[in-house]
C-alpha cells in the first residue's frame, strides 16, 4: 500500500510560486528522500500534506484518506519535525513533551524518557536554556513519542552535531525497522543516500525525477581531482564517461560518470602525489537530468 500518495499538487501564494504540479508516492516501510535547493518547495508539499496549508489545486492521501478531510485522524499517526522550531521558552522540556503527549491516547512517558537518553536531552532544563541544537533534538523527541507509522521530517538535521545526526539516523533506521514509513526532506544529497532507498527531486517547485537511489548513483558523476609530480597532458584522461576535463599546473580535474574502476586502472600507471573523489554535488545531478529532459 502507498502510505502517501501526492497527485498534481500546486499550491501559489498569491502571486509567487510555491509549487507546481507535484506528484508521487511513498510506499509502506520505506525511507524516503525528498530533495531539492532551498527554495524548491519542499516545506510547501510538506505543510500541505499535514494540511497546515491548502493546495490551490490536486490532492494528497495519506494511508489512502484525503489528508484534508481526514486531517485530524491522519495526524494522531505522524510524527512531525518542521524545518524551525518554535517553543513556549519558559517551560522545562520534560512539561513540554508532557503537554505533547496528552494529545494522543496513550502513555508515552517511557518512550520519552528512552529517546531522550538516545538523544543526550537533558529534560529537567529549560527551554530558554537550550542550544539550537538541543532545541532540535526536542522537535525530534516530540516528533517520536507517540510511535508514529509515518514520520515526515522537513530538513532533520540542521543544528545537530555530526555525532547527534549518526544517532538520529540509528534511530530513525530502527523506527523504520519497526515497521515505520519515513518521509525525510533535505537539501544535502549525501544524508540521503546513506538512509534512503528513494528519492523525490524538486526544483523551482516541480519534480525532476523520482528514482532510485542506487540508479541515482550509479547514473551519477563522480569529481576527480588528480595532481600529479610534474604536469601531465590532460588528454592522458580523455576515455568514455569523462567531461569538463580542467588542468591547473600539475592538477588535473574532470567529471565522470561509468565504472569506476576504468579511471582508477588509468591512475595507478602514473605518479600521483593526491587524488580527492568527491561526489557531485545537487547542481550537477539537476545538469544531468536537465541534458537527459531536453
Ligand atoms: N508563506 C509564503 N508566502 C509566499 N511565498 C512563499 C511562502 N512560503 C513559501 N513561499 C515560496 O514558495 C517557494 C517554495 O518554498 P519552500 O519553503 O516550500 O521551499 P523549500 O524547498 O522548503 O526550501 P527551504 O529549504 O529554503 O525551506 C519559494 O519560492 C518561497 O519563496
Amino acid at each position: 500500500m502507498n502510505v502517501i500518495e501526492i497527485k498534481n499538487l500546486t499550491k501559489t501564494y498569491g502571486k509567487s510560486r510555491g509549487i507546481t504540479d507535484i506528484s508521487f508516492h511513498v510506499e509502506q516501510g520505506e525511507i524516503f528522500g525528498f530533495i531539492g535547493p532551498n527554495g524548491a518547495g519542499k516545506s510547501t508539499t510538506i505543510r500541505t500534506l499535514l494540511s497546515l496549508i491548502y493546495p490551490t489545486s490536486g490532492s494528497a492521501t495519506i494511508f489512502g484518506k484525503d489528508c484534508i478531510q481526514f486531517a485530524p485522524e491522519i495526524k494522531k499517526e505522524i510524527g512531525y519535525l518542521p524545518s524551525e522550531v518554535f517553543y513556549y521558552d519558559n517551560m522545562k522540556v520534560k512539561d513540554l513533551l508532557k503537554y505533547s503527549a496528552s494529545f494522543y491516547k496513550k502513555d508515552c512517558s517511557k518512550r520519552i524518557k528512552e529517546l531522550a537518553e538516545m538523544m543526550d536531552l537533558d529534560l529537567n532544563k529549560k527551554i530558554d536554556d537550550l542550544s539550537l541544537g538541543n532545541k532540535k533534538k526536542v522537535g525530534i523527541v516530540q516528533g517520536l513519542l507517540h510511535e508514529p507509522k509515518l514520520i515526515i521530517l522537513d530538513e532533520p538535521t540542521s543544528g545537530l552535531d555530526p555525532l547527534m545526526q549518526q544517532k538520529f539516523f540509528e534511530l530513525l533506521e530502527e523506527e523504520n525497522k519497526k515497521g515505520a514509513t519515513i518521509l525525510f526532506s533535505s537539501h544535502i544529497l549525501s544524508e540521503v543516500q546513506r538512509l534512503c532507498n528513494r528519492v523525490a527531486i524538486i526544483k523551482e517547485g516541480k519534480m525532476v525525477t523520482v528514482e532510485k537511489i542506487s540508479t541515482l548513483q550509479e547514473n551519477n558523476y563522480k569529481k576527480f581531482k588528480v595532481e600529479t609530480k610534474s604536469a601531465l597532458d590532460p588528454n592522458y584522461f580523455t576515455i568514455e564517461g569523462v567531461n569538463n576535463l580542467e588542468a591547473k599546473g600539475n592538477v588535473i580535474s574532470f567529471l565522470f560518470r561509468g565504472n569506476i574502476n576504468t579511471v582508477l586502472k588509468k591512475i595507478a600507471e602514473i605518479e600521483i602525489v593526491n587524488l580527492w573523489i568527491e561526489e557531485a554535488d545537487l547542481e550537477e545531478i539537476f545538469m544531468h537530468y536537465y541534458e537527459k529532459e531536453a
